[in-house]
């Protein structure tokens, strides 16, 4: 039981690290904030009411006070009625006020929050799919997703309820404060002197409890894994017959647990004590305190009363603020993240598909001059070498070479998703910075060796390549790509949905649907990264009729793992260790006694 209530607690929530509140990190909080701009007449509209309800909170005890004072005759309020059922009218309509005032106040909040929250949310998922691609080389997809939902969530929180909490907590604890001054400054220099010294105890108590529980939570995981490590090593620890071994193990885990939790428990129980003794202690003595005043006709029983329940809210607000500054201090954190992601520098490509229209035609021309690269995640390794090579409008160019020569990085440097440290890459003569980003990605397009199919229809991933694309367009490229038939196979056809939730296409089908949309996107500039794992020879076939039609009228640029497929190729470009070693047509290579394509050819066919 006592480990329950000891495990017990928000985990993910537990998990987010909290920053330290300065100047610099609210003046990031603040950036964040100017998201709710738009919807800045609500949030004051809100604030207000938070105010006002806040206010009113503050008024209940007065009616409390006055009516037991009117109770016993006396009317000390000057400003409610004298009479019992007048003052019960009053606080009905207060109470009723009161109630509409903080419905407003909850449902005018939420909507701020939730529409300035996805305002940021649609920033920061923009930004991030427009990051360049080395910045997704240096960071986990686990922990960029989890700035966008655990993240966001924390500073959803802070606006919807810490902000407004803490408003309503300060006026109630300052209001409070004042409304005990007010009614008796001898009795609440009683209890103020008590007060703090008691809420830091707790605080500083309650801070030590968790820190215990949260050892606790450790040791138990730890456990844990001794179970998960035997399960998965079942066979181990039976061929060693080491079972008594491991129970002992996970006894004297257990048994570090159970004393965990039983010093959490004793520390909770004095903890428990101490507040019930404490909070007791202090309502007592002020009502002691408080009727020696009654007796010597220094205060009404309505003031002592009165008295009494703003003492308790001022202790309510002091308790609540650590918790409160602690989800501050988590949003502060959260915020700095996601403000992280939004300065980054990102790509230049619009949010308005309208702005992302072709405006320079490239024909189809290509080269590389003098091209030296290295990622810029491992600066050390260069990968391209002095790499110059041009391919004419509609030509074939195949690149061979072993594995990690640096084909795919050529290919990555075409579609611009990396720079050259040196040397330029140019299309149709003119270098590629002189050519928006889109244009570039727009007219050149891939067909990788892992086809990415989207959970959608099959229809929805061939539209892919064209967004604009009619179903007819959609059926002839699909059938340009020999992937109709298959298609129409499916009960649904074209709408059967694919993906972990839908069918699971074959790897051959799968490329020619990417090869659908690609001839879809119609690119000046086709990049081919040849499959590696073969397919059986009907497939095979079909994919490679797909391809020489696909090909057709543009340059193509393939990444060849299979020699067989090149032999029609207009030129054939040898890599070796980011350098061109050969370069010539099929003939002019395998002619070549010393050369690397040749013996490369020989590994995979007979030389002919
Ligand atoms: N994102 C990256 N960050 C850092 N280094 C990378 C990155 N991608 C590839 N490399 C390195 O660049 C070199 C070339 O890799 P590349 O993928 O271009 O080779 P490849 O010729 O296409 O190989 P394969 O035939 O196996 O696909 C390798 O040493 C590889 O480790």
């Amino acid at each position: 039981m006592a480990r329950g209530r000891l495990n017990s607690g928000n985990a993910a929530e537990q998990d987010l690290p909290k920053a330290k509140i300065n100047s610099k990190s609210l003046k990031q909080v603040v950036r964040l904030l100017s998201y709710i701009k738009p919807y800045r007449g609500r949030f004051i509209a809100a604030m207000l009411f938070l105010f006002m309800s806040s206010l009113v909170g503050l008024a209940f005890p007065q009616f409390l006070g006055a009516l037991i004072d009117a109770a016993q005759g006396k009317h000390k309020f000057s400003f409610l009625p004298g009479t019992l059922n007048g003052i019960g009218l009053v606080a009905l309509v207060v109470l009723l006020a009161q109630a509409f005032v903080s419905f407003f106040r909850v449902i005018w909040f939420v909507q701020v929050a939730e529409r300035s929250l996805a305002d940021i949310r649609r920033d920061t998922y923009f930004k991030l799919i427009t990051l360049p691609m080395n910045f997704f080389s240096n960071r986990r997809v686990g922990e960029l997703n989890s700035r966008i939902s655990a993240d966001l969530s924390q500073i959803q929180d802070a606006i919807t309820t810490t902000l407004a909490e803490m408003i309503r907590q300060l006026i109630l604890l300052t209001g409070g404060i004042t409304f005990l001054i007010i009614v008796s400054p001898k009795l609440t220099l009683t209890l103020l002197l008590m007060m703090p010294v008691l809420v830091v105890i707790a605080v500083v108590f309650g801070r030590f409890i968790r820190k215990l529980s949260r050892q606790a939570q450790d040791k138990l995981a730890e456990s844990n894994t001794v179970v998960e490590e035997t399960l998965q090593g079942i066979a181990n620890v039976k061929a060693f017959v080491n079972e008594a071994f491991e129970a002992g193990r996970y006894n004297k885990n257990l048994r570090d647990v159970v004393k965990l939790a039983v010093k959490g428990a004793k520390f909770r129980g004095l903890f428990a004590s101490f507040v019930v003794f404490c909070l007791f202690g202090a309502i007592v003595a002020v009502i002691w305190y408080g009727s020696v005043m009654v007796n010597h006709h220094e205060l009404t029983i309505g003031k002592l009363i009165q008295f009494v329940i703003y003492g308790v809210f001022v202790a309510a607000s002091m308790g609540s603020f650590p918790e409160l500054y602690g989800n501050m201090q988590k949003a502060v954190g959260a915020s700095e993240r996601v403000l992280e992601i939004l300065d980054e520098e990102g790509e230049e490509v619009s949010i308005n598909e309208a702005d992302n229209a072709i405006k320079q035609k490239i024909e189809g021309n290509l080269s590389f001059n003098n091209v030296v690269f290295a990622y810029p995640s491992r600066p050390e390794l260069t990968v391209l070498k002095d790499i110059s090579f041009d391919a004419a409008a509609g030509q074939k160019v195949a690149i061979v070479g072993p594995s990690g020569s640096g084909k795919s990085t050529m290919a990555a440097l075409i579609l611009q998703f990396y720079h050259p440290q040196s040397g330029f890459i140019s299309f149709d003569g003119k270098p590629a910075a002189d050519y928006s980003l889109t244009d570039i990605r727009n007219q050149v397009a891939i067909v990788p060796q892992d086809v990415m199919l989207f959970g959608g229809t099959i229809l929805e991933n061939i539209a892919y390549g064209k967004l604009s694309a009619s179903k007819e367009e959609i059926i002839q490229a699909a059938q340009r790509a020999n992937a109709h038939q298959f298609i129409m196979s499916f009960p649904e056809g074209y709408d059967t949905v694919v993906g972990e939730r839908g069918v699971k296409l074959s790897g051959g089908q799968r490329q020619r649907i990417a090869i659908a949309r690609a001839l879809l996107k119609n690119p000046a500039i086709l990049i081919l990264d040849e499959a590696t794992s073969s397919l059986d020879s009907e497939s095979e076939r079909l994919v490679q009729e797909a391809l020489e039609e696909l090909m057709k009228n543009r340059t193509s640029i393939i990444i060849a793992h299979r020699l067989s497929t090149i032999r029609e190729a207009d030129k054939i470009i040898v890599l070796e260790k980011g350098h061109i070693i050969e370069s010539g047509n099929h003939q002019e290579l395998i002619s070549n006694e010393q050369g690397l394509y040749r013996y490369l050819s020989s590994l995979q066919f007979e030389v002919g």
